[in-house]
């Protein structure tokens, strides 16, 4: 009698090409590729992507922003901070690892733009905190940061129909409530070089799962993110090292709930060891706030909103 092995697919951040998929999404070329990012998510919840159709001068601009933003002094980009989540935060405002310093880096949050919103603003909805046009023309800054929000949004819509594909089941269009007039933000980081000398306390970005669906980070070329990699004997942090206009893909704690942690939010870091100043950009596919995150299998009673959610892993993180 022939015995047959479960084969358990091994800890894997593949870089995945969707030129394919987005030729003909119902050819075996993209049916590989489902396979590809599904595997990834149920074993690191990590992979990176090439062509994804975000252009290379749109992250320039982008990028460009993010530089001329940081450069400005301090105590003006102190006026530009706002609640958790819209514009500026300074060094240390978030601390994402209970036991760490505060996190070694400075950010700028951007979320979609609401028409016609009027207070009083729910969390995640005050408008947008713009630098006046006299520091930072238009042109640089938030025409760049809206036109990138618009295109991460896109392409985001085409990567968790891709997730929904990788699981049995599961119609690829089920995700589409949770993301009507989505919370999603754009998150500039700068992360100064980590000083040779600091004991393990320090941090660029201490580690966490990341709270919402997915997240698609642009990295500017210089290494510091790892991923958390657990086995029995020991835990290991993996680099994920930066490729020219792809991004890292990770899964969210909302999709490692629906799937029933069939799909991985799992723990990362960064430690900015470049010896240099380290940019990224994160976009965080958070969802409407009124959508309701619990297992596609109806294992778990009531679930929790996006809004929830996001309070809480806010509150807890920035303190
Ligand atoms: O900057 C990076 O490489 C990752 C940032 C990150 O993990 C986050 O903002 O959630
Ligand atoms: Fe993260």
């Amino acid at each position: 009698m022939a015995t047959s092995y479960e084969v358990k697919p091994t800890f894997t951040i593949p870089t995945v090409d969707l030129t394919n998929y987005f030729k003909d999404p119902q050819s075996p070329e993209a049916e590989q590729i489902v396979l590809q990012i599904s595997t990834a998510c149920a074993t690191s919840g990590f992979f990176q992507i090439t062509g994804h159709g975000v252009s290379e001068s749109l992250q320039a601009r982008a990028f460009a922003a993010a530089k001329t933003l940081f450069a400005l002094p301090d105590d003006i980009k102190r006026t530009l901070a706002g609640n958790p989540g819209r514009g500026y935060e300074v060094i240390g405002a978030q601390i994402l690892e209970e036991g760490k310093k505060p996190d070694l880096k400075e950010g700028y949050f951007i979320n979609r733009e609401i028409p016609n919103n009027k207070p009083p603003f729910r969390p995640f909805q005050e408008p947008n905190i713009w630098p006046d046009s006299n520091l930072i023309p238009d042109s640089e800054f938030k025409d760049p940061l809206l036109e990138y929000h618009d295109a991460l949004a896109k392409l985001a819509v085409h990567i968790m129909r891709i997730l929904a594909r990788g699981l049995s089941g599961v119609d690829a269009n089920m995700f589409s409530d949770f993301y009507k007039d989505p919370i999603a933000a754009v998150r500039l980081l700068h992360y100064p070089p980590h000083p040779p000398s600091a004991d393990s306390s320090l941090v660029g970005a201490g580690a966490h799962t990341d709270f919402g669906a997915l997240t698609l980070l642009l990295q500017d070329g210089h290494s510091g993110l790892q991923v958390l990699k657990k086995t029995p004997e020991q835990d290991q942090w993996i680099d994920v090292p930066p490729q020219s206009h792809a991004y890292v893909v990770n899964i969210g704690d909302f999709l490692q709930t629906w799937t029933a942690g069939t799909y991985k939010s799992n723990v990362h870091r960064v430690i900015n060891t470049s010896g240099t100043d380290r940019y990224s950009i994160p976009f965080f596919w958070d969802g409407n706030p009124d959508f309701v995150i619990r297992p596609l299998d109806g294992s778990l009673g009531k679930g929790f909103t996006v809004e929830e959610h996001l309070l809480s892993r806010y509150a807890s993180s920035f303190g």
